[in-house]
């Protein structure tokens, strides 16, 4: 009784001093558990990109997976592209990598005449991307074809038939979760809206204000997209569009924040679609293309003559002709700021403080030697496009080989002219002052891999929050 009594009324301070090797054990994990439980994401959206949950091997520490398959089917080549998700929106290893990418040319276009020799075309890419994919997830896993300037060039009839065979290819030939709809042309806004996407996710931008997110600009072959957020107020002062054009602003729900993001596509204004247009607005010769060379370039179903003029190539005169074929000056534009021809240039602000320039940028200043080709990101200057161009337009076919082995032997003779291109772009047409730093980029740097600066990886994000 009394040892009972006795240790019923025993003071707290012993009790404490007796247990303390229980308490210890107990307290050290449930107060590990509590830091723990502080610092976890409170909804899976706010999680994405805030959070890095990978396992070295590319294991997710709370096992949910989704991978998703976009095909970028680009005006001068298709490309597959396979992410793996975790539930909280963020990227999970895929082996060594962070995505599968590979790249093949020519794109759909090329194959305008036969369907399903284009369809065909994409079988290579199909096999690489399912094989990454587990078994077990393969009918979970969405498959997504976006076709861009090239087809959206080549009209409705023809571009339509090439889409079926894709979807007949997927249907058939493939174990991955297919949908008709999924398989389409994108439009140029939603191809802008995805890269700006893509860009915000990866440097970790999204679920910021509009002022902190950056702007984007893709040049491909055929288009060349400028996206970027801007204020609600803003917004609500947007220039209405005439039936059957895209409206120049979207709404966007990301990670808890609503964006509105001026997106515009500019079709035939993508690299290789403008020299058709620089040819075009050439009189007399053309300024342009290296001294030297006699050819003809082709673009789509079109053939334009493409040889030194005989006044010789002339930086001055190609860069005459580069603004005139952007058609800088239209008319239309009296009662709006504009980019190049008759086009709103969404008002400018902190949204587009920051540019992020990609595809051909970044390609043609690593070739022209003023950019690093193994780098993932450069920061340059507009005028560096422009003293480039002045360097490349002085020499002749044959030296310019010499000088720049990087180029192929197709491209060389529009050096001079991609490059005053490039730089008539930005100052002329988008207004980017010559000497503001604008950063050129190839891919981002997302933890310890590289994910390519693509508008596949929004359109990936997209389908994984919704499916
Ligand atoms: O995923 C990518 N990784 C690297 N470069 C790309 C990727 N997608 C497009 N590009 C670049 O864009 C250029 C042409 O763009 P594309 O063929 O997509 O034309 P389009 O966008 O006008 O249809 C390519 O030469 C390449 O440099
Ligand atoms: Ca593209």
């Amino acid at each position: 009784m009394r040892h009972r009594s006795g240790a019923r009324y025993e003071p707290l301070n012993d009790k404490i001093h007796r247990y303390r090797g229980v308490i210890l054990i107990v307290s050290v994990p449930l107060l590990l558990v509590s830091i723990v439980l502080l610092f976890m994401p409170r909804s899976p959206i706010d999680a994405v990109t805030t959070t890095r949950k990978t396992v070295p091997g590319g294991g997710s520490v709370d096992g949910e997976k989704k991978y998703a398959v976009i095909f970028d089917a680009g005006s001068s080549g298709s490309r597959v592209h396979v992410y793996c998700f975790d539930k909280n929106l963020e990227l999970l290893h895929i082996g060594k990598e962070i995505e599968l990418f590979v790249q093949k040319k020519p794109g759909l276009s090329a194959f305008a005449k036969d369907p399903k020799e284009a369809a065909n075309s994409l079988i290579p890419l199909l096999e690489k991307a399912e094989a990454v994919v587990p078994q077990e997830l393969r009918g979970k896993t969405p498959v997504r074809v976006g076709a861009t300037a090239g087809l959206r060039a080549l009209g409705t009839d023809t571009s339509e038939k090439i889409l079926q065979a894709v979807r007949d290819l997927l249907k058939e030939k493939s174990s991955l979760k297919s949908q008709s709809d999924w398989t389409t042309v994108l439009d140029g806004t939603q191809e802008g809206a995805f890269q700006w996407v893509t860009i915000n996710y990866l440097i970790g931008k999204l679920g910021k204000t509009y002022a902190n997110t950056v702007g984007v600009v893709d040049l491909g072959g055929g288009s060349v997209q400028m996206a970027y957020a801007i204020s609600e107020e803003d917004a609500a002062k947007a220039p209405k569009v005439s039936d059957g054009q895209d409206s120049y602003v979207q709404k966007l729900f990301l990670k808890g924040t609503t964006y509105y993001l001026y997106v515009h596509s500019y079709l035939h204004y993508g690299l290789l679609a403008a020299r058709a247009e620089i040819l075009k607005a050439s009189e007399g010769g053309n300024n342009c293309i290296l001294n030297g060379y006699q050819g003809t370039y082709k673009y789509g179903d079109n053939k334009y003559d493409a040889s030194a003029a005989s006044s010789g190539t002339s930086y001055t005169k190609c860069r005459s002709d580069a603004v005139r074929a952007l058609k800088v000056d239209e008319p239309a534009c009296t009662h709006m700021k504009c980019t190049f021809g008759g086009i709103w240039n969404g008002g400018g602000g902190d949204g587009q403080k920051n540019l992020f320039v990609a595809s051909f940028f970044f390609d043609r200043a690593a070739e022209a030697g003023f950019v690093d080709p193994k780098a993932a990101v450069a920061k340059v200057k507009a005028s560096e496009f422009e003293d480039a161009a002045k360097r490349a337009c002085k020499l002749n076919i044959k030296d310019a080989k010499a000088t720049y082995p990087s180029v192929s032997d197709d491209n060389i003779p529009y050096l001079c002219m991609d490059l005053v291109y490039q730089f008539t772009l930005l100052v002329d047409g988008f207004g980017v002052d010559p000497y503001q730093e604008i950063t050129l980029v190839k891919k981002v740097q997302y933890g310890d891999a590289y994910v390519e600066a693509a508008w596949p990886l929004g359109s990936a994000i997209e389908v994984a929050s919704s499916a």
